[in-house]
């Protein structure tokens, strides 16, 4: 029998990114890639968040995040604030602590119903994007495609919130087939271990439009991770301040780069959509 068969799941988005989250801190269960795809089949979601048994002492909950190709993911910002909105219904809690395999991501409830995950410091070394090759300033690397003395795109920012990031600063995010450029740049050799691939439009210095090409799973309506990574490459160049909305094609998110502990916040909404069960049928062919 399938480890994710007959389980039950609710389907959520944060600011538009498409999440499903199961719920398996009762067991610990190893779920093959083969499985995560055949749920992506029946109930499409950019991220599927993974409930484990806390590890850690003082954590809620240890949680595995995964992508549509099955691929894992060390942190979703807006996947957190979904889990985070499930457990603070269940528990009464304000403030939550998750362990991922990016480190500790703190979620507390904020104003008008929104919810914060601190997304922690981001990490700007070439090593820690990671690269494929040394680059001192990762505010913008040598890169670009197209005709090279016409590119396309170029000399993007790179930035790790626990999973790698380029940004590539557009005129205007809609004038570009990122569904075509997308799989290109995440799958570039600079990028050892893939990368997330956004177009970002500074409209003015508190607030950045973004379109994101997600690793592991495509185009998406909002990425928290590519927010975040926005607004620190943007007030690394002085085009933005430290706080800024972003608007993505699903809402907005506002992001703040504290500068007292060098921490980014990412504060956004989260619906409920529909709760159902994995039918075990849909794992057939993934055995
Ligand atoms: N949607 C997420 C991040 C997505 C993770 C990504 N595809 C990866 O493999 O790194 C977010 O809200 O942060």
């Amino acid at each position: 029998m399938a480890a994710l068969a007959d389980r039950p799941f609710f389907k959520m988005n944060g600011a538009g990114n498409a999440i499903v989250v199961v719920d398996l801190r009762a067991e610990r269960v190893q779920i093959p890639a083969s499985e995560v795809r055949a749920v992506a089949a029946r109930v499409p979601f950019d991220q599927m968040m993974v409930l484990l048994p806390a590890r850690t002492p003082g954590t809620d909950a240890s949680v595995r995040i995964f992508n549509q190709d099955g691929s894992e993911s060390g942190a979703c910002g807006n996947g957190t604030r979904c889990i985070a909105d499930v457990l603070f219904a269940e528990t009464g809690k304000d403030a939550l602590l998750f362990e991922t395999r990016a480190g500790l991501l703190p979620a507390t409830r904020a104003e008008g119903g929104l919810i914060t995950v601190d997304m922690g410091p981001p990490r700007l070394k070439w090593d820690e994007i990671p690269l494929a090759e040394p680059f001192a300033d990762t505010r913008a690397i040598e890169l670009q495609i197209g005709p090279i003395d016409a590119p396309i795109l170029h000399s993007p920012a790179v930035v790790n919130m626990g999973n790698p990031h380029a940004i590539f600063w557009v005129e205007d995010v809609a004038a570009y087939d990122l569904s075509r450029i997308g799989p290109l740049l995440e799958n570039h050799p600079i990028f050892p271990e893939r990368a997330n691939i956004s177009l970002a439009q500074v409209i003015d210095r508190g607030h950045i439009r973004l379109r994101v090409w997600e690793r592991g799973t495509g185009l998406t309506l909002a990425c928290g991770s590519a927010a975040c990574a926005a607004v620190v490459a943007a007030a690394r160049t002085r085009r933005t301040g430290r706080a800024a909305t972003v608007t993505l094609p699903g809402g907005d998110l506002h992001i703040d780069w504290r500068e007292r502990d060098d921490h980014v916040l990412m504060t956004g909404p989260v619906e409920h959509e529909f709760a159902g069960r994995f039918e075990p049928h849909w794992f057939e062919a993934a055995a």
